[in-house]
């Protein structure tokens, strides 16, 4: 599947980006990437010390209600630089464990597509755009570089964006199959990476573990680990974009 968007747009010069907006679906998620920013030194919007300033807004669920809360915050403010969607996530099982972070290397709509005799077809296939956005391929390696040295488990793959949380583990292996590597899945980053690269902007997808892609046991979700994992996480992304 090839991507379809605008071409992506670098910082000027090919520096660091100077604004960054990350986008959350939840409160919780937000209020977790802001105690890791502040760890990190991070400032809020005007920058300091040539670092980045980091804005941190909400998306809402899903991938509908993700791309029209980032476009509309790109059209608010026309000076970000680098667009991020930060959040929770359930973690493919032998790729993710709970509690682990995943930096996508790709953010793909699963389900974007259609069922057909012979099986799924993506909307790449039937000539109707992409289903798969990539990332800044550079930055997104740094992270996970930068997660890796400090110890911290973490891997990089595609990140699936899905409108309904898989429940059994029959549809698990039908989307590990669709999408080779998948590593994990939520239902926000297609959004927010569409609405970025309308505007040419790069984009990055982080998931803090908190649950395998499978069947549903929702009492089982860590939420509490995940939100910690996305906070520490979040606190090398000021380095990470400096370096
Ligand atoms: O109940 C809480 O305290 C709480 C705190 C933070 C986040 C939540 C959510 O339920 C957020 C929903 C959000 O999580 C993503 N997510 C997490 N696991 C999966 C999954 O296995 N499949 C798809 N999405 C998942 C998703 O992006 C939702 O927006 C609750």
């Amino acid at each position: 599947m090839k991507d379809s968007t605008t071409q992506e747009t670098a910082a000027p010069q090919g520096g660091a980006p100077r604004r960054v907006l990350i986008m959350t679906a939840v409160e919780a998620e937000r209020n977790a990437v802001l105690r890791g920013l502040s760890r990190g030194g991070a400032a809020s919007a005007p920058a300091r010390d040539g670092g980045p300033a980091f804005d941190v807004r909400l998306a809402g669920v899903g991938s509908a209600l993700a791309a029209a809360a980032t476009a509309a915050e790109l059209a608010a403010d026309g000076g970000y630089e680098l667009v991020v969607c930060a959040g929770i996530g359930g973690g493919f099982p032998g790729r993710a464990p709970v509690g682990s972070l995943v930096v996508a290397s790709d953010i793909v709509a699963a389900d974007l597509g259609a069922e057909t005799a012979d099986g799924f077809a993506a909307v790449d296939e039937l000539g109707f755009g992409s289903a798969r956005v990539p990332v800044t391929e550079g930055l997104a390696a740094r992270w996970t570089a930068a997660l890796e040295s400090a110890g911290l488990p973490v891997c990089s793959g595609p990140v699936l964006t899905l409108s309904t949380v898989t429940g059994t583990a029959a549809t698990a292996e039908l989307l590990a199959a669709r999408v080779p590597g998948a590593a994990a899945e939520a239902m926000e980053g297609f959004g927010v990476a569409v609405a970025a690269r309308r505007l040419g902007l790069p984009v990055l997808e982080i998931r803090a573990i908190s649950n395998a892609v499978g069947p549903r046991q929702r009492e089982l979700w860590k939420i509490g680990d995940a939100l910690q994992a996305l906070e520490l996480a979040c606190s090398y992304l000021p380095e990470v974009l400096q370096s």
